[in-house]
């Protein structure tokens, strides 16, 4: 009997193979066979290969061109042309559900797949992120990056190192954390910016591709039982004790909201439960909707702002005369390091806009390439007709790395912003680490403004040299949605100017 259900099974398995092989839309697509036969081809090199698909990919685009086939159902694109289709703005393409499902947001406006709950969703938050509010809250993140300065020059200097990259993660944290929830987390006093969220996050970053390919487990890793063995309920605990800590406010404000609305400023609650532009149309959001939302834009707003500030600032240290001129920049906008400069001063300052322009090039952003679903009809990606329901993306890598945009690409030269060039390309439209399109990042803005106060702050007011870091440590990197760099991180030592 069960040989009889094996041979079945292996049978029926044949005929799907010839047909995914033979017969499928895509059939005419290239890539490897294992590929085109099961998404474990994808899982092998995510999971096993620990974040090495972004490289597995690359290396087939060198193989079969600017268009391969990845999966049964999926097609990955190097070519800039695709890159403006797929993201296009108005694209009524949806995300793929099963890349996201990992990050255990559906209810989340990052975790969303349905393009009308994600306008709506967006619609609701823009204001707390739109440049004005950024304008208005801007007192936040500059009080963050003070706190930072005062700390790192209060226990750190030139004989004591720090970890410039916990220490930026520490800062993106709490800024994201007092600008969206009121709520001051206190990172940034934390001994060596160790901050039991960020170093249980940091161990549990692979798992988000163990949860991609088993679902069912995101419950165990997000809310884990006690009956899990201490060594995993430990390192898991950073990330369920800081939902546990979201929770928890969360349950205060419902409790108590006016309490509050005598707070600083609204909070992300406030823009949900009583959004300004949908109200007759509007349903409250569930506790669970609420939950997941915090969650996602705390997630969302510390890793990618702590990874540019840390690659820039490593790029930067590691070049003296962008270091230079960079300075020299700064100290004529800002004679005395006593005077506050805030926002619209640094963002005019055409080398820090340079710098951080490339920080966030060769940062990158997002690397792991974020799909797409076709749909509705067929339609045509950079010059090739794809089937609707096919699954598309490309990741930015491959545009902030194309040497026929940018180059030199693994250079970090903040002038390539600031030359004209012969050939009239605008660099501004090949640089994507907050993606394009309906699903672009929502917290640009916000970004904008910390980088600007990061590094206009302290590059004005610190001296900082590299310790112990060198291009080695940040020449590969694993991608686990965001970059995971390969090498020991960024460590400098510090001596604060006097003028
Ligand atoms: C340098 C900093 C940042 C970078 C490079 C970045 C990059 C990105 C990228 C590439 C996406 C698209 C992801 C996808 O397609 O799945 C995204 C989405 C998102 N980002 Fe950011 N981000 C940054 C900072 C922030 C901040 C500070 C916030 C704070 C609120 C934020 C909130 C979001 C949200 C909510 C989404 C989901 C949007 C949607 O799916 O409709 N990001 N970000």
């Amino acid at each position: 009997m069960l040989a009889h259900i094996f041979l079945a099974s292996f049978a029926a398995y044949g005929v799907f193979a010839v047909w995914r092989l033979f017969l499928h839309p895509l059939r005419s697509f290239k890539g490897p066979a294992l590929a085109k036969l099961t998404t474990w081809y994808q899982a092998y090199h995510d999971i096993v290969k620990h974040g090495n698909l972004l490289r597995q990919v690359t290396a087939l685009h060198e193989i079969y061109g600017p268009v391969v086939r990845i999966g049964p159902n999926e097609l990955s694109f190097n070519d800039p042309k695709a890159y403006a289709d797929i993201y296009a703005m108005g694209s009524k393409f949806t995300k793929e559900p099963s890349f996201y499902q990992g990050f255990g947001v559906p209810h989340a406006s990052f975790g969303m797949m349905d393009p009308q709950a994600s306008r709506t969703r967006r619609d609701m938050l823009n204001p707390l992120f739109s440049r004005r509010a950024i304008l208005k809250l801007e007192t936040i993140v500059q009080a963050d990056v003070d706190h930072l300065i005062s700390q790192l020059v209060t226990n750190y200097g030139s004989e004591k190192p720090v970890n410039l990259f916990m220490a930026f993660r520490c800062t993106s944290l709490e800024i994201i954390t007092a600008y969206c929830l009121n709520q001051h987390l206190h990172a940034i006093d934390i001994p060596d910016f160790e901050h039991p969220f960020l170093t249980g996050l940091q161990s549990t970053i692979p798992l988000f591709w163990v949860l991609k390919y088993f679902p069912a487990l995101t419950p165990i890793v997000m809310e884990p039982p006690t009956w899990l063995p201490a060594s995993m309920l430990n390192s898991f605990s950073g990330i369920s004790d800081f939902r546990h800590k979201i929770g928890a406010h969360l349950d205060n404000f419902i409790a108590a909201p006016e309490k509050y609305r005598d707070s600083e400023h609204e909070i992300v609650y406030d823009y949900l439960l009583a959004p300004a532009n949908n109200r007759k149309s509007f349903k409250p959001l569930s506790r669970t909707e609420l939950f997941q939302e915090a969650v996602a834009l705390l997630l969302a707003g510390s890793d990618t702002v702590g990874n540019a500030s840390t690659v820039g600032f490593f790029h930067v240290l590691d070049n003296p005369p962008v270091l230079r001129k960079l300075v020299a920049e700064l100290r004529e906008a800002w004679p005395s390091v006593e005077d506050q400069v805030g926002l619209s001063v640094l963002e005019k300052l055409p080398y820090l806009t340079a710098v951080i322009k490339e920080s966030l090039r060769v940062g990158h952003g997002v690397v792991s390439a974020t799909p797409r679903i076709v749909g509705p009809g067929d339609a045509v990606i950079g010059g090739v007709h794809v089937p609707a329901g096919t699954v598309v993306s490309m990741s930015s890598t491959y545009m902030h790395l194309n040497p026929d945009i940018f180059e030199n690409p693994h250079q970090f030269r903040p002038e390539r912003w600031l030359e004209k060039r012969t050939d009239s390309v605008n660099l501004n439209s090949y640089l994507v680490p907050f993606s394009r399109g309906p699903r672009m990042c929502l917290g640009v803005n916000l970004a904008w403004c910390e980088l600007y106060l990061i590094f206009g702050n302290l590059f004005r007011k610190l001296d900082l040299k590299l310790h112990n870091t060198t291009i080695d440590d940040f020449r590969d990197f694993d991608a686990f949605f965001v970059p995971v760099h390969c090498g020991n991180d960024l460590h400098v030592t510090i001596q604060a100017k006097d003028t």
